[in-house]
């Protein structure tokens, strides 16, 4: 494969992602909602490690564990900042 044919497979992987990032915010801004009625407090520490510890089991290739973990703490703490945003409206 050249350069252009794996970026062209990189865009159609980024698309499908996209569409599953829009679909993870739609769920949390359901949370966020919830929280907003129920006065409850964004950061739940735990609820965070149980995902971090079921997408690190999830990865098959163990060499990409470390950097999808971080990418799955920064998409948390950008759900977080949205929760939060929402919360002041
Ligand atoms: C979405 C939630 O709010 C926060 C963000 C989380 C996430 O994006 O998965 C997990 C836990 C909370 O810190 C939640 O409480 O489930």
């Amino acid at each position: 494969m050249n350069l252009e044919e794996i970026r062209t497979q990189i865009d159609e992987t980024d698309q499908a992602l996209t569409a599953l990032l829009e679909q993870r915010m739609a769920l949390v801004l359901k949370i966020a909602e919830f929280k907003k009625e129920h006065h409850a407090i964004v950061f739940d520490p735990a609820r965070e490690q149980v995902v971090l510890d079921k997408v690190a089991d999830r990865v098959k290739n163990k060499t990409y564990t470390q950097t999808i973990v971080s990418t799955y703490k920064d998409l948390m703490a950008h759900s977080r900042q949205f929760q939060n945003d929402f919360l002041k409206k």
